[in-house]
């Protein structure tokens, strides 16, 4: 019987779910509201998300997923089921495997919990697969050739770089400085610098317009409002890019390291191939201004950037289910 495979990408700052047939028919951030004292959901996804830095004492919008990893898992978990619900998987015809991408660290009692949330949801057979592999398949490389393809994936909570030749991983390293990191930093720097304090939603603003991480490449200013330090009163600032630009210095840094160990690993014939095929970039955090000037300059190799960064690992699902009788994979599920 025709069935709709799904494919979820279970992200630190996003869920998105693609549908076979579909595309992607779900993109919401991963944030649930609580009510403190009762522990009772009360809204998941983006109507949780307007609410963040907006809450009063009794209800917190939480990210149950944090750095890239699961830090609350029973929300995680009925986050992931209210998502499966909305997208009504119990009307299709029959019942769909799934293939679900969640964060590099999870533990193997996570990874266990998650794919019996998604049963319990409807699902009849769960994979669980490696982020940067997926992320590789949806921008577009052919992962499975005797080649060497490097990916570097950042998301909200991690960087995944990682060389893939013959459908596997060769060499990766993941850490957890990704764009949330840089909002952080952006937050650190306005206090410290302005004696002002911001929000995360006007941290991640400016970094969106105004930030750059490749010197001398962009020109912006923004005015922003936070709370004064000293007196307590509401204060407006103008930002420019050049100041951003050296406040994420340090945490780019990471990203670019991490980059170059994973070449240093990385066997001579399949450097060889990265040399002819370049980097490829995905992930949200990738949309970061002026990042494959920077490392295409570091790395000395040439850097493209991936058509939608934001949906590179959703799209990667829909194509490793439609493969998924052919490949042989190592998968985690
Ligand atoms: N235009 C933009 N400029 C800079 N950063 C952006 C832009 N759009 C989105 N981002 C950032 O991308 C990040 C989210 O990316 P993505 O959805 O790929 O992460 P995720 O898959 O949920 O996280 P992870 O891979 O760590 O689990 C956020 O930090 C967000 O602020």
């Amino acid at each position: 019987m025709f069935s709709r495979d799904i494919g979820i990408d279970l992200g630190t700052a996003n869920v998105l779910i693609h549908v076979k047939g579909k595309g992607i028919v779900l993109d919401e951030p991963s944030v649930v509201a609580m009510d403190r004292n009762t522990g009772k959901v009360l809204e998941v996804g983006t109507a949780a998300h307007r609410m963040v830095g907006r809450t009063p004492g009794n209800i917190e919008a939480i990210r149950p997923l944090k750095d890239g990893v699961i830090a609350d898992f029973d929300v995680t978990e009925a986050m992931l089921k209210h998502f499966i619900n909305k997208i009504n998987v119990r009307g299709f015809l029959s019942k769909p495997k799934m293939l679900i991408c969640c964060p590099t660290n999870v533990t193997k009692v996570e990874q266990k919990a998650i794919k019996e949330a998604a049963e319990k949801s409807g699902g009849k057979k769960i994979y669980l697969e490696e982020e940067p592999k997926v992320a590789a398949i949806g921008a577009g490389m052919e992962i499975f050739q005797p080649s060497g393809n490097m990916v570097v994936d950042i998301g909200g909570g991690t960087t995944d770089v990682a060389v893939l030749s013959m459908g596997n991983i060769v060499t990766s390293e993941s850490i957890k400085m990704a764009g949330d990191k840089f909002d952080a930093e952006i937050l650190q720097y306005i206090k410290k610098e302005y004696k002002l304090l911001i929000g995360e939603r006007t941290a991640e603003e400016l970094k969106r317009n105004v930030a750059t991480v490749f010197k001398d490449s962009r020109h912006e200013q923004m005015d922003i409002r936070g709370r004064d330090m000293v007196n307590g009163l509401p204060r407006t600032i103008t930002v420019h890019s050049k100041e951003l630009q050296k406040a994420l210095e340090e945490s780019i840094a990471l990203i670019i390291q991490a980059a170059k160990t994973v070449l240093e690993h990385t066997p001579p014939e399949l450097s060889a191939d990265i040399i002819d095929r370049g980097v490829i970039i995905t992930g949200g955090g990738a949309l970061i201004h002026g990042i494959d000037h920077l490392l295409a300059e570091e790395l000395k190799v040439p850097v493209f950037m991936s058509e939608e960064p934001l949906n590179c690992v959703a799209k990667g699902t829909g194509i490793m289910l439609e493969n998924i009788d052919k490949i042989d994979r190592k998968m985690i599920g």
